[in-house]
């Protein structure tokens, strides 16, 4: 317990109740200033209660009142005690203010320069954010052992240098829990015997004895070497690593790795700061996942890397739109002779120096031979975030190969972490709000548009209905059809893009509004000829099913309408906003849930998560 949690447990008995505002009417001002004694725009009902001489009790109900004329808004922190900051925090704040929690390992910020987001992004992750401009944002991150783990430093004292060089006071207990979870990361390490066989080493001989051979089988730690060196055999390398991470060690892997046959590649585009950051990290690594938001460049970083290693490459992708997009890519950003890139999928089978196949078509069978044809040294796996289970397996015993993932979506969200983070690598990513700032996202406007039902009998048959289907109802309203009518007349001169759930909703938005409607039962050349006309502005509109969450490269759209289905995951809701995010102008996204319903509720908490990642977001009610 540190002294400042031991001064959150006030002692109520000792609060007298002589409250210098006996009738609770405590001016703003007042509590604005106790929070400038402080030192830091943000307060615990304790410290006001301290401040005025009343009760914890007294103290909430005069913050409550503030809250609810919205000159106060709380954090919504992981425990007690619940912090309360001004909504605008102009009011107090006139410069960064930094507050730590040590041992919740959380860190409140108040307008962070640059340096510091750009520090806490290193060894920390954004959990959520408040308040709309850049200006008068607050921050909450949170230190979990990942992200420890996967800190780009070269040893302890760098990091702790990170963290001292943004937190306001050293703190001992939080140091030393970081040093631990470091130490913990560099207990184990693979590499690669002279004689050419793979050794797991433990940092002690108590380690390899009670961690390591009790908890992997012999068919995985094949022979003791020493006392604290065991042989592996190469295809229990994947399974090896995911047990050890399981049990708190993730393994740095210094093996040599492949890097294929060579081939004769150059990278023609010059790759921005963070690209170049990404993949010196990743080189480092040999391993690891480009994190950013859609647009941010991760493909472009994905060619530098193939370029730095030039071996040969598998690229799987979700779609053979996306095989396509990145042939196109290649040949546009390398100087590769388009001879050495070849697609493999329903549409052609050819395996080329480059290739680059489907999820589906890689995971089958009868297709396996792909995975050993040629002695590949990078394979790379778009939108990773939903790698199916076999391609995992297949793919796991490529381990001695290098291995890149590119995803849009918090990789950290993801119940499959430890198979993403095992089978691929650590999350290298950057502070999605950095790169918004830099330009090279264009940050969304989102606003929740709060819809009518079209008439009562719609809502009794939603009040009538049971769970899923009631969500269903809500998410299929036909008064929705009108508000996109609104929407595309008020925004006529943007290209946009409607999101649709259901198929059935989006045939009807389709026939009402005359606009194309693209969806899994799209035949493949109509797909391409709808997005290229898309893309060449012939079609303005066009509506489309979850096919486009992440099977397609969508082009640049300035405005997205989700008429239905942000409340799905959270990974499509980043998604469907980030399909908007193309670095091209500013661009805005409408969601659209019908009022007093589930779907309300869940496009509530989809967006905060949004908010999470510094996005603006604004609320809207539709008349009836
Ligand atoms: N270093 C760069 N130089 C020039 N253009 C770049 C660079 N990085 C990215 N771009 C351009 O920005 C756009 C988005 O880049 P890219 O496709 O790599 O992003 P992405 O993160 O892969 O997007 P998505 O997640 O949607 O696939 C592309 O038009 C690309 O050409």
């Amino acid at each position: 317990m540190t002294a400042e949690d031991r001064s959150e447990t006030v002692d109520r008995e000792a609060q007298s109740s002589q409250s210098d505002y006996p009738d609770q009417s405590v001016p703003i001002e007042a509590i604005y200033e106790t929070m400038e004694d402080l030192g830091r725009p943000i307060i615990t009902a304790s410290e006001l209660g301290r401040q005025l001489n009343c009760s914890q009790h007294e103290a909430e109900t005069i913050l409550d009142v503030y809250t609810t004329d919205k000159k106060l808004n709380t954090f919504d922190v992981s425990a007690d005690p619940v912090v309360w900051y001004p909504s605008d925090l102009n009011a107090v704040a006139k410069r960064e203010r930094i507050v730590l929690f040590p041992t919740r390992r959380e860190i409140v910020v108040d307008q962070p320069t640059q340096y510091t987001r750009a520090q806490l992004s290193q060894f920390a992750h954004l959990v959520d954010s408040t308040g709309t401009d850049p200006g008068t944002r607050g921050y909450l991150y949170r230190i979990r052992p990942e992200d420890v783990w996967a800190a780009p430093f070269d040893d302890t004292e760098s990091l702790l240098r990170s963290v001292r060089s943004v937190l306001p006071r050293q703190s001992p207990h939080l140091e030393e829990w970081i040093t631990d979870q470091w130490e913990r990361a560099h207990q184990f390490t693979l590499k690669t015997h002279p004689d050419g066989y793979v050794v797991l080493e433990a940092a002690t001989e108590n380690l390899m004895g009670n961690v390591a051979r009790q908890k992997l089988s012999d068919e995985q730690l094949h022979a003791p070497i020493s006392d604290t060196e065991s042989w592996v055999r190469d295809e229990a390398i994947g399974t090896l690593k995911r047990t050890l991470y399981e049990a708190g060690y993730p393994v740095v892997d210094n093996r040599k790795l492949e890097t294929g046959a060579p081939i004769e590649i150059e990278l023609t585009a010059t790759l921005r700061d963070y690209q170049q950051a990404w993949m010196d990290m990743f080189l480092t690594q040999k391993a690891g996942i480009y994190v950013g938001p859609p647009g941010s460049g991760k493909t472009i970083a994905a060619l530098g890397t193939l370029t730095a290693i030039a071996g040969e490459t598998l690229i799987l992708v979700p779609s053979r739109e996306l095989a396509t997009q990145w042939r196109d890519e290649i040949c546009t950003h390398t100087t590769v002779d388009p001879r050495n890139v070849g697609e493999y999928h329903g549409g052609e089978k050819d395996i080329s120096p480059i290739t680059i196949a489907t999820y589906q078509t890689a995971g089958m069978d009868r297709h396996r031979h792909l995975f050993d044809s040629r002695k590949w040294g990078l394979i790379i796996y778009d939108e990773c975030q939903h790698i199916p289970s076999n391609i995992f397996r297949r793919s796991a015993d490529l381990q001695a190969v290098h291995r890149l993932g590119l995803s849009a979506s918090p990789v950290r969200e993801d119940e499959k972490e430890a198979e993403i983070f095992t089978l691929i690598g650590p999350p290298i990513g950057t502070d999605w709000a950095a790169l918004m700032e830099a330009g090279f996202v264009a940050e969304p406007e989102i606003e929740i548009r709060y819809v009518p039902w079209r008439d009562e009998i719609k809502r009794n048959e939603y009040s009538s209905a049971d769970g899923r289907q009631r969500y269903q109802l809500a998410s299929m309203n036909p008064a929705k059809i009108d508000e996109v009518r609104y929407l595309l007349a008020r925004n006529n001169s943007s290209k946009a893009l409607i999101f649709v759930e259901y198929l059935d909703q989006g045939k009807a938005i389709a026939d009402a509004l005359s606009i194309p409607f693209l969806s899994g039962e799209t035949p493949h050349y109509e797909r391409q000829r709808l997005l290229s006309e898309f893309k060449t502005g012939e079609t303005k509109t066009l509506v489309v099913s979850r096919i486009a969450d992440e099977g397609l490269d969508l082009p640049n759209a300035e405005l997205a309408i989700v008429a239905s289905g942000l409340g799905g995951s959270r990974r499509q809701g980043t998604q469907r906003a980030g399909r908007t995010m193309r670095p091209a102008g500013s661009s805005i996204v409408y969601v659209l849930a019908t009022r007093g319903t589930r779907e309300e509720d869940f496009a509530q908490r989809q967006l905060r998560h949004l908010a999470g990642k510094g996005i603006k977001i604004r609320e809207a009610n539709i008349s009836e």
